[in-house]
């Protein structure tokens, strides 16, 4: 375990280097990890851990799409693929990847699989933290941990597939078993992480909803938005507002900010916009703080755990995901996206 000064806190982290995927297989050599769930964290989880030479099964509805994608991917019905309850009689550590809506309707069927000292695995904290609204409560005689890829199943593949890693969190629950330290660790090293920081499964589950509602997802769409309507409204046309707006930030700056932060960035732009940043940054902060405050109060208060319960155990969701998610890629702005995409060099037909 290495302690790491993040800006001033020192704080736990597990690296390869001192756990190594020989030791992630030496602790796990006896155990059967039964992967359900086969949306976006499934595949890309339990492809790195049979890459990584663990022996996994994945567990998912049978005539489902998702059933067709993991066959797809290799997995062989009735030996690495089985329905969901022969999954979970089979694995002697349960990798709980259904949505979390999903993990809230199959939990009375997984709970009677979880004999005693079986590891029940989560990649996100909702169904443990909100319980009263969930009902997920684990059997006292199992181990409960975390590891919680920070990004997209699908990144976590593709980073393990070109020789890097994607950051988790982890977290232990309950160690029934003396071996929850081992186990979590050693399958987020399985799963293709790069490194792992220590969480609780509270924080894990506030900070993600936070994140994805801010930052990540939600508060980005709200200030691209924002400004190319304020572009467009003064007559810039679609292209030169969406270059402004998004393009020139994914394709150049903020590579910059992944490779040195923030201040590099900036250093790396005109003395113009050096100016221009340092002086407006402070009042888009202090603009957002009180979204961001009532957004993380929403969180905190469960209010948008039950939001995403209530819509996400919807008979039609997918259907509803799928209107809304159609209407902004078809709204101008992205649509402007997609022709200028299209003009990158790299897109440009042969
Ligand atoms: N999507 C991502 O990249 C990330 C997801 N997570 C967490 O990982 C877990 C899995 O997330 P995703 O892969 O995005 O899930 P998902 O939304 O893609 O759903 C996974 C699978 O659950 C199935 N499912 C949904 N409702 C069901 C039901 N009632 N009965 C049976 N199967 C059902 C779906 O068909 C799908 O195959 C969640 O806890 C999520 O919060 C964590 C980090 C990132
Ligand atoms: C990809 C990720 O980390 C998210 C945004 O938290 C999620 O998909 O839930
Ligand atoms: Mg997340
Ligand atoms: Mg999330």
């Amino acid at each position: 375990m290495a302690k790491i000064n993040f800006g001033g806190t020192e704080e736990n982290v597990v690296t390869r280097e001192e756990f190594p995927l020989a030791k992630a297989q030496e602790v796990l050599k006896d155990e059967t990890i039964a992967v359900i769930g086969y949306g976006v964290q499934g595949p890309g989880q339990a492809l790195n851990l049979k890459d990584n030479g663990f022996n996994v099964i994945v567990g998912q509805r049978k005539d489902s799409k998702t059933w067709d994608k993991a066959v797809a991917d290799g997995w062989e019905p009735g030996k690495t693929l089985f329905p969901i309850e022969e999954a979970l009689d089979k694995g002697t550590i349960i990798q709980y990847l259904l949505s979390d809506a999903g993990q809230i309707a199959v939990w009375p069927t997984v709970e009677k699989y979880l004999k005693p000292g079986k590891a029940l695995y989560f990649s996100h904290g909702f169904g443990v933290t909100y319980k009263e609204r969930t009902g997920i409560i684990p059997p006292k005689d199992v181990d409960v941990i975390l590891v919680a890829p920070k990004g997209s199943g699908t990144s976590l593949r593709r980073m393990f597939l070109e020789g890097r890693g994607l950051n988790s969190s982890y977290a232990i629950f309950q160690d029934a078993t003396g071996k929850a330290f081992d186990r979590v660790v050693a399958l987020g090293i399985g799963v293709g992480s790069g490194y792992l920081f220590e969480t609780t499964f509270q924080k894990e589950v506030y900070s993600d909803l936070t994140g994805e509602r801010g930052t990540l997802m939600g508060a980005i769409q709200g200030i691209f938005a924002a400004q190319y309507e304020v572009l467009r409204s003064n007559g810039h046309s679609p292209s030169e507002a969406f270059n402004e707006t998004v393009e020139e930030l994914t394709q150049s700056l903020m590579p910059l900010v992944a490779e040195n932060g923030m201040d590099w960035m900036y250093a790396n732009c005109s003395t113009t916009a050096q100016r221009g940043a340092l002086d407006w940054w402070k009042k888009f902060r202090d603009a957002s703080m009180p979204v961001f405050k009532e957004l993380y109060s929403e969180v905190a208060k469960g209010n948008e755990a039950q939001r995403s319960i209530d819509a996400n155990s919807q008979s039609d969701y997918r259907v509803k995901l799928e209107e809304e998610l159609k209407e902004l890629r078809e709204s101008e702005m992205w649509n402007a996206g997609a022709a200028v995409r299209q003009l990158r060099p790299e897109n440009q037909k042969k």
